[in-house]
């Protein structure tokens, strides 16, 4: 649905087949989900890294990053979570027909949310990771102080304590940081990306 009348839709004279050709591997969504202080950022980041050095075009975009510019009008509210998410859909369907493989780390709490995300995209272009770290361990790293103030009352709000946080049905991908190192969850996603035929990375590197 959009607000404009008379637009019309433009093809281009590439499409996205001969990006991902010209890239060398086809092009996707690494869409992370999971409480703050999860681990979404880190192993996003860390699975960027091993994707660059080995040749692979990819691009993290992440919660806190997007909220400063792109999203900068939206808040915390179940209604501004939504918008935040579907811009963010938006940006990395863009971004796949681009040929670039995509991760997001936002917390998308809602299903229904992530969902409409999913049905933006091809089957195969929609890699749901859920980074299951129980809410006890992420509280004790609080690594922004941020569960102390919603403990506080300093936040309202804050999702896993007075918001909620609905975990996928079926993802593709589970990690729970709490109970294997970074490096496995990282070769875990590579090993997924290399028989799922997206990528073809002979070995797994050291994180
Ligand atoms: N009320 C409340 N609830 C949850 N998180 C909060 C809140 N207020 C601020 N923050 C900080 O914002 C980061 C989450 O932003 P997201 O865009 O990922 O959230 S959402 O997907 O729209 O729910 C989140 O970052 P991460 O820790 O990286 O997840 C927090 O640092
Ligand atoms: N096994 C692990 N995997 C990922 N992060 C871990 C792990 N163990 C501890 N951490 C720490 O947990 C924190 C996760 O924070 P972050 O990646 O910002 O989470 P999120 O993006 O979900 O809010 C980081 O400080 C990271 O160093």
């Amino acid at each position: 649905m959009t607000k404009s009348d008379n637009i019309t839709w433009q093809n281009s004279k590439v499409d996205k087949d001969q990006r991902q050709q010209l890239l060398g591997h086809k092009s996707a969504v690494l869409w992370f989900t999971g409480l703050s202080g999860s681990g979404k950022s880190t192993i996003a980041n860390e699975v960027e890294k091993r994707l660059y050095e080995n040749q692979i075009t990819s691009y993290v975009l992440d919660g806190d990053n997007v909220r400063f510019g792109l999203n900068s009008n939206l808040g915390f509210s179940a209604e501004d979570r939504q918008e935040n998410i579907r811009r963010i859909g938006e940006v990395s369907k863009l971004f796949v027909d681009a040929g670039v493989i995509t991760l997001t780390a936002f917390i998308s709490p809602y299903r229904e949310d992530r969902d409409n995300v999913r049905k933006l995209l091809a089957t195969d272009e929609f890699i749901e990771i859920f980074v299951d770290t129980p809410i006890e361990v992420c509280e004790d790293r609080d690594v922004k102080q941020l569960y102390a103030k919603a403990r506080r009352g300093e936040i309202k709000g804050f999702t896993g304590i007075d918001a909620p946080y609905e975990a996928p049905d079926k993802p593709e991908i589970t990690v729970d940081t709490s109970k294997q190192p970074l490096a496995t969850s990282v070769d875990q996603i590579m090993a997924y990306l290399n028989e799922h035929d997206y990528i073809n990375v002979e070995t797994a590197d050291e994180v």
